[in-house]
């Protein structure tokens, strides 16, 4: 019996809806030659793309269109692929797939799940888990730096600086097992070899591959900000002015906003998803309340907290006083999480003011720009977008763990006399989490997981 992963499978690659051209295509581990006889009512000459009519049951067309056969190992997916490229309508490429389902009953074809094209070309070698990643990733690119960066990390350029610190993780790794083979020398060998350096080096060059895989990944995830402070303060201006459109409801009445406004705006190409919130202010409406009680939810899920202040409402006692309220409750919240913004500049100019404070106003636009720069230094973007590969949370984790086990190993290695069996091993577990990223140690539930998030026909 074949496995899942042997099926032959079939999709429609194109977007649904309406478009100029819609694609079905076909993978299989099994020749295709007598579905593409059945269909295309002739043979095909490999990666030509030949004019024809597609075929139904009973030998109408169903429509002219290009025909392509990719014959194994030479394809997308590394099996055999057919592809029928047709007139991009919904029902005209339904038809087309149920003919394929129909004509591939005897070979087992079967739909295929999302991502399942994608998964079989990691499976075949066609591309390392970070480069499939990669593919969806681009699909999914919501700014120009995203689609720039998510093509270089198709290209490789994560994968081969992970390749880079492997290479120099096994030759560590080698030295340090064949010392562990032949004990009587094993302390020279390894100062001779200056284990300690390599190690060294390898450290240092994996803390700038982080660098760049965690600018990566803030291209690809963006950052949660949250607009919060007392009622009528001008959170909702704020969010208008950033995303530069009238979004939110602005009045001069207290407690305007109920419930969470929310909006994903790009500063250098870096995705914020900005939410604007209810005034935070004890009340006895009801609506109002519950709009309080998801504000602070807000505020705990966010990266960033903007807490507004109106600067021309400083020194009014009432005011002070709620404003104090509020810097208590937000103890719970990492300080460096919150950024002191202070509005209404047009009307009044700071006080005595903390240093680190922003004085802009929303209603004229002064002091956004400085906002932004803030903003994108609070969350530790320094990266240009030239160069940058995008990354995900997961590679992140991944290279944090290989940089424990390694900071584990520079440990054990300056002992004395270091323990050469505790050095082999946190290599090992080193190797093994940086592994993680390419796939070459990925368990398959989580294979499972990355793939079920692609579109179907990727
Ligand atoms: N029509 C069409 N366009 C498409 C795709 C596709 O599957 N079909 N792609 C899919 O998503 C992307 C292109 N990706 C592809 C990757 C590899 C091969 C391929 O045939 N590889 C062979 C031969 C390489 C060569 O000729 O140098 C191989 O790897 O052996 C084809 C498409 C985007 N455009
Ligand atoms: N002069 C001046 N007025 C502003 C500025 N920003 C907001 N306002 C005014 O302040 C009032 C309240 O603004 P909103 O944006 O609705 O305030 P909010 O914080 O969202 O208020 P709630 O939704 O009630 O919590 C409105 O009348 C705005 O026009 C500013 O920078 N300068
Ligand atoms: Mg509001």
């Amino acid at each position: 019996m074949l496995s899942r992963h042997q099926d032959p499978i079939a999709a429609i690659a194109t977007a649904p809806g309406r478009g100029a051209v819609g694609i079905v295509r076909v993978s299989s581990a099994q020749d295709l030659t007598p579905l593409v006889n059945v269909i295309c009512g002739r043979a095909l000459k490999a990666r030509e793309a030949s004019y024809l009519p597609f075929k139904a049951a009973n030998g109408d067309a169903i429509d002219q269109g290009l025909a392509l056969l990719f014959p194994a190992p030479h394809s997308y997916t590394g099996e055999h692929v057919l592809e029928l490229q047709a007139h991009g309508g919904p029902v005209v490429l339904q038809l087309l797939l149920a003919r394929c389902m129909e004509a591939g009953a005897e070979i087992r074809l079967r739909l295929a799940e999302p991502g399942e094209f994608t998964q079989r070309a990691f499976l075949n070698g066609k591309l390392d888990l970070a480069q499939a990643e990669a593919v969806s990733d681009l699909i999914d690119a919501s700014t120009e730096a995203a689609a720039r960066s998510a093509s270089r990390a198709l290209a490789g350029a994560l994968s081969s600086e992970v390749g880079e610190l492997r290479d120099a993780l096994i030759k560590l790794r080698m030295l340090v097992e064949a010392t562990l083979d032949f004990p009587e020398e094993e302390i020279d060998f390894l100062q001779q070899a200056d284990a300690l350096g390599q190690l060294e080096r390898l450290h240092a060059r994996l803390a700038a591959v982080l660098d760049r895989t965690q600018q990566g990944a803030l291209l690809r995830e963006g950052i949660k900000v949250v607009l919060a402070g007392q009622p009528n303060v001008g959170k909702s201006s704020l969010l208008n002015a950033l995303a530069g459109a009238e979004l939110a409801i602005v009045t001069p009445i207290p407690g305007t906003t109920r419930d969470k406004v929310s909006q994903t705006i790009q500063i250098e190409g870096v995705p914020l998803h900005i939410s604007d919130t209810a005034g935070l202010r004890e009340t006895e409406d009801e609506v109002e309340r519950i709009g309080v009680a998801r504000s602070w939810d807000a505020i705990a899920d966010a990266d960033v907290v903007l807490f507004l202040h109106d600067l021309s409402r400083i020194g009014q006692p009432d005011y002070e006083a709620e404003d104090k309220l509020i810097t208590e409750r937000l103890t719970g919240v990492d300080p460096s999480r919150i950024l002191q913004v202070f509005n209404k500049a047009d009307v009044l100019h700071g006080q005595d003011l903390a240093p680190d404070a922003l004085t802009l106003s929303a209603k004229t636009g002064a002091g956004l720009a400085e906002l932004r720069q803030r903003l994108l230094q609070q969350v530790g973007w320094h990266a240009t977008p030239e160069g940058l590969f995008i990354a995900r949370e997961r590679h992140v984790q991944a290279l944090k763990r290989t940089r424990e086990h390694l900071q584990l190993a520079k440990e054990v290695a300056t002992q004395q006399p270091p323990a050469l069996d505790l050095l082999a091993e946190e290599l090992r577990l080193s190797h093994d989490a940086l592994g993680e990223i390419t796939g070459a140690f990925t368990a398959d539930d989580l294979l499972g997981e990355i793939f079920s998030r692609f579109c179907i026909g990727k």
